[in-house]
């Protein structure tokens, strides 16, 4: 069955879709979408995904939305092995719980300033928003204290999903190596991945540009 992908490569939860499917070197029709241009708020858009959000995976008929979500899937169907989506019912719940942690917290204290950027044209990142951002960072540092990656000895999709997030939130709320070693180190060894690049750093260097020239 054919694969599309509707996205828009700036965003993290895009790219964490993007780092899952050239891990599995799976070919995708890719296809842009401008929500500034609100395509996402089309008719068409809103009858195959009623969130209206980025990234939306189309397999034939079967649509799946959410980045997490999408990435489960691609793995348990497309994967040569279970690595990155462990089968194994505690090590998938613990891969869950990482994922659940990046949707439920990291994401949207980012989300939060990301939007003051874009929607209220805000020149500062709000010491609030920050602080939010900082205290998913103490999380993720404690969290890195027990395992070598986000969910355990290996790579995962939880890595994918909290990457793409922390390499953004990096460019608002800038992670200090001196503070947060654990992440730090994490970073690099996420960055040495040889699908990194071309998963994660296009949309994150226009992710930085876009943020930039609109901050004050
Ligand atoms: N939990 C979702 C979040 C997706 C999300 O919020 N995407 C943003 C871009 S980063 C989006 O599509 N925003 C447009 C909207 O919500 O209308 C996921 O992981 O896919």
């Amino acid at each position: 069955m054919p694969l599309t992908l509707y996205y828009l490569e700036m965003s993290p939860a895009v790219r964490s879709t993007l780092l899952t499917i050239k891990a599995l070197g799976l070919d995708v029709e890719m296809k842009p979408v401008n929500l500034m241009a609100r395509e996402h708020m089309t008719p068409e858009y809103l009858k195959m995904n009623p969130l209206h959000t980025v990234p939306t995976l189309k397999d034939g008929d079967f649509v799946v939305f959410d980045s997490h979500a999408i990435n489960a899937y691609l793995v348990d169907k497309y994967g040569k092995d279970d690595s990155l989506y462990p089968k194994d019912l505690q090590k998938r719940a613990t891969v869950n719980q990482t994922m659940f942690f990046n949707c439920c917290d990291l994401f949207p204290s980012i989300g939060a300033i990301v939007g003051s950027i874009l929607k209220e044209n805000a020149k500062t990142v709000s010491k609030d928003k920050a602080a939010n951002v900082t205290q998913g960072y103490q999380k993720l540092e404690s969290l890195l204290e027990q395992s070598t990656y986000v969910a355990g000895p290996h790579v995962t999709i939880a890595d994918f999903a909290i990457v793409s997030t922390i390499s953004s939130s990096n460019a608002l709320v800038p992670i200090a190596s001196n503070r947060y070693p654990r992440i730090t180190e994490w970073l690099s060894k996420m960055q040495a991945l040889p699908y990194y690049h071309e998963g994660n750093d296009k949309g994150l260097n226009t992710f930085v540009t876009v943020m930039k020239s609109k901050l004050g």
